[in-house]
C-alpha cells in the first residue's frame, strides 16, 4: 500500500504513511461526526417508545442525553484535533521536503534542462504545483478516502441491519461515481487546455516585462496588447467550458447523492406498510440518510484540483527523474591541464555545434580561443567547467575526465567571466564577495580595485555598500563587467575562463585591467575568447574554431606563420587601426 501510493502520488515513504495516518484519522472523525445521528436515534427510540407501546415508560431523562451529548462532542473535538494535526502538519513537512528536494535537484541538472524547459513553467511547477498538492493532500485526497472506506464500513453495518434498506440508501454512491468515470477523461482534457492557456498569457506578460524597452522603442505597444487580448480571451472561453462541464458534473453526481435519501424514505414506507420492518429501524435508516453522504460531498466541491492531481504528480515526476549530472566529490588531479579529447556536441539534435574537437588548455598558458561568432567558443569554455556533457569524445582536467566528477566540486576549480553578466540586486560589495563568501572587506576591495571598480564606485552614493539594482541596472555594461571580473579576481581559483570579459571596457581601461588579470593568471590555466586582437595579445596559444572545427592551432612562435582566421583578424585590424 505504501509503495503504491508512493509510485502513485509521488509521496516520499514518510510521507505515504503519513498520508495513510490522515485517512485513518479523517475515516474516524467521518464516522464520530455520526454521533449526534446515534444520540438523536436512541432519544427518540427512548422518547417514542411510550408513544409507539402506550404503557412503556421512558428509560433516561433529558439530563442523561445532555451528558451524552456532551461526551460524544469530546469525543469529537479529540479526534478533530488529532486528524487536524496528522494530516496537516505531515502535509505541510512533506510539501517542505518536496520543495527542498525539487531545488536540490535543479542544482544538479544540466544547463540543457533549463533551456529545453519554458522558465515560467518551472516556477509553476516548483511554487504553484507544490502549493496545489500541498492543498489537495491535506483537504481533498484524505477526505476522499476517508469518505469512501467510512460510506462502505456504515453500509455494511446497515447491510447487516437491514440490507434491503441499506441497499435502497447505498445504490446512488457507485451511479454518481460512474457519473465521475464519464467525465473524467473530458474534465482532465479541459484542464489541461486551461494550464496552457493560463501559461500562454502569463509568458505574453513576462515577455511584455522583459521586453518594454524595445517595446516603447519601436512602437510595439498595440500589437502587444492586442496579442495579449487574444491571449486572455482564448484563456477565459476555456475556462468558461472548463467550468461549465465541472459544475455540470459536480451538481450532477451531488444530485444523486441526494436522491439516496428519498430512495430509502420511499423504500422503508413501503416496507414499514407492508410490515416488513419496524418504525425504529426506518427512522434510523432516515437519520443516517440524512448525514452519510455530507462528506463525500464536500470532497466533490474540490473535484477539480483532484481530477488535475495526475497531471501535477506528472510534471513533478518529469522534473524529478530528469538525469542528475553526477560525479564523485573527492578526486585527485596531476595538474590542471584541461584536455579536449575529439569532442563532439549538440544542443539539438541534428544541429551538431562542435565536431571533434581536440586541443590543450595548458596550467601556467593562456589559450586563447578565437574564431567567427557562432563558431563555438563560448559552448568549448562552459563545455569544460561542466555546464553541459559532451555526447561524443572527453574532457580532462588534469587526467580526470570532468563526467566523473560531480559538478560544484568541479566549478571550486573555475573562476568564470562570461559576457552576459548577472549581478545581484545587492551592494557592490555583496556582488563581488560572492566570488569567495568568506573574504574580507579589504580582500574585497583590493579585488575591486585590480578590476578597476575603484573609479566608479566611489562616484556611487554609499560607495562599496550601494545597492545596484535588479542585475546592477544602475551601471553601465563596462562598470557590470569589471564587478564580473573582480568576483573571478576574488575567487583566485586554478582556472580561469574569460569570455569576452572585457569587451564593454575601453582601452584604456581593458589596458589596467588586463595588468590587473596578468597578476592573477601566474600559474594558472587560462582560457580567453575575445574578437579584439589587444586582449589576446599576450595569449601562449591560440585556437580557432570555425563552424564547430579547429581550424588552427597556434602557439606564440608559430602565430607569425598562419595563414588563416588568425592572420586575417590581425590584418583586419591593423587595416582598422590606420
Ligand atoms: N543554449 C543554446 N541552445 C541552443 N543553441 C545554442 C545555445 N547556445 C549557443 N547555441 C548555438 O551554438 C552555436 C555556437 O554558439 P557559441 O555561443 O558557442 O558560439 P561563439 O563562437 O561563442 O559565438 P560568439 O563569438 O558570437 O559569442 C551557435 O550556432 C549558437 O546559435
Amino acid at each position: 500500500m505504501i509503495k503504491m501510493l508512493m509510485a502513485r502520488l509521488a509521496l516520499s515513504e514518510q510521507g505515504a504513511r503519513d498520508l495513510l495516518k490522515g485517512v485513518w484519522w479523517t475515516t474516524l472523525l467521518d464516522i464520530a461526526l455520526m454521533l449526534p445521528v446515534v444520540l438523536t436515534f436512541l432519544f427518540l427510540d427512548d422518547w417514542l417508545g411510550p408513544v409507539l407501546a402506550p404503557g412503556s415508560d421512558t428509560a433516561h431523562g433529558l439530563a442523561y442525553y445532555s451528558a451524552m451529548g456532551l461526551a460524544f462532542m469530546a469525543v469529537m473535538y479529540a479526534i478533530a484535533v488529532k486528524q487536524y494535526r496528522s494530516t496537516y502538519t505531515s502535509v505541510y513537512g512533506e510539501s517542505a521536503n518536496r520543495r527542498i528536494a525539487l531545488a536540490e535537484k535543479l542544482r544538479k541538472l544540466p544547463l540543457a534542462f533549463f533551456g529545453e524547459k519554458n522558465l515560467s513553467d518551472l516556477t509553476a511547477t516548483i511554487m504553484d504545483d507544490c502549493t496545489d498538492l500541498e492543498h489537495t493532500f491535506s483537504h481533498s485526497v484524505p477526505q476522499l478516502m476517508a469518505s469512501l472506506i467510512s460510506i462502505a464500513l456504515i453500509t455494511a453495518g446497515l447491510m447487516a441491519y437491514d440490507w434491503r434498506l441499506a441497499l435502497s440508501l447505498a445504490w446512488v454512491v457507485p451511479v454518481a461515481f460512474g457519473v465521475l468515470a464519464v467525465a473524467k477523461g473530458q474534465m482532465k482534457r479541459s484542464n489541461q487546455t486551461n494550464y496552457a492557456n493560463k501559461r500562454k498569457v502569463s509568458e505574453h506578460i513576462q515577455e511584455g516585462l522583459d521586453l518594454m524597452q524595445e517595446i516603447k522603442a519601436y512602437s510595439m505597444e498595440k500589437a502587444y496588447t492586442d496579442e495579449l487580448d487574444r491571449k486572455a480571451d482564448a484563456y477565459e472561453k476555456a475556462m468558461t467550458r472548463g467550468e461549465l462541464l465541472l459544475g455540470m458534473t459536480v451538481n450532477g453526481a451531488q444530485s444523486l447523492l441526494k436522491l439516496g435519501l428519498p430512495s430509502v424514505i420511499s423504500a422503508g414506507a413501503w416496507m414499514l406498510a407492508t410490515g416488513r420492518t419496524d418504525v425504529m429501524t426506518y427512522l434510523m435508516f432516515l437519520v443516517i440518510g440524512s448525514r452519510i453522504y455530507a462528506p463525500l460531498n464536500e470532497v466533490l466541491n474540490n473535484l477539480a484540483v483532484l481530477v488535475f492531481l495526475d497531471v501535477r504528480i506528472d510534471r513533478m515526476k518529469e522534473m524529478e527523474s530528469m538525469p542528475a549530472l553526477q560525479g564523485s566529490s573527492t578526486f585527485k588531479l596531476a595538474n590542471f591541464d584541461i584536455c579536449f579529447d575529439n569532442v563532439t556536441f549538440a544542443y539539438e539534435e541534428g544541429k551538431q555545434v562542435l565536431r571533434g574537437v581536440s586541443f590543450t588548455a595548458r596550467q601556467g598558458e593562456t589559450t586563447a580561443l578565437i574564431g567567427p561568432s557562432g563558431g563555438g567558443k563560448t559552448t568549448a569554455a562552459k563545455l569544460a567547467a561542466r555546464f553541459w556533457d559532451p555526447q561524443g569524445g572527453r574532457i580532462t582536467l588534469g587526467g580526470t575526465d570532468i563526467k566523473t566528477v560531480e559538478p560544484e566540486t568541479l566549478l571550486k576549480h573555475f573562476a568564470v567571466v562570461f559576457q552576459d553578466v548577472v549581478l545581484f540586486n545587492a551592494t557592490v560589495m555583496e556582488n563581488i564577495r560572492i566570488g569567495r563568501r568568506n573574504a574580507t572587506d579589504a580582500e574585497v576591495v583590493r579585488a575591486a580595485r585590480l578590476a578597476r571598480c575603484d573609479e566608479f564606485v566611489s562616484r556611487l552614493p554609499d560607495g562599496y555598500a550601494t545597492v545596484i539594482g535588479e542585475n546592477g541596472e544602475t551601471l553601465s555594461g563596462g562598470e557590470r563587467q569589471r564587478i564580473s571580473i573582480a568576483r573571478a579576481m576574488l575567487k583566485d581559483a586554478p582556472i580561469i575562463l574569460l569570455d569576452e570579459a572585457t569587451a564593454s571596457l575601453d582601452v584604456e581601461n581593458e589596458t589596467m585591467i588586463q595588468a590587473g588579470l596578468s597578476e592573477l593568471v601566474k600559474d594558472k590555466t587560462v582560457i580567453i575568447i575575445a574578437h579584439r586582437m589587444r586582449t589576446i595579445a599576450e595569449a601562449d596559444r591560440i585556437v580557432t574554431l570555425e563552424n564547430g572545427t579547429i581550424t588552427e592551432n597556434l602557439t606564440a612562435v608559430e602565430r607569425g606563420k598562419s595563414n588563416g582566421y588568425f592572420a586575417r583578424m590581425l590584418k583586419q585590424q591593423v587595416t582598422d587601426a590606420v
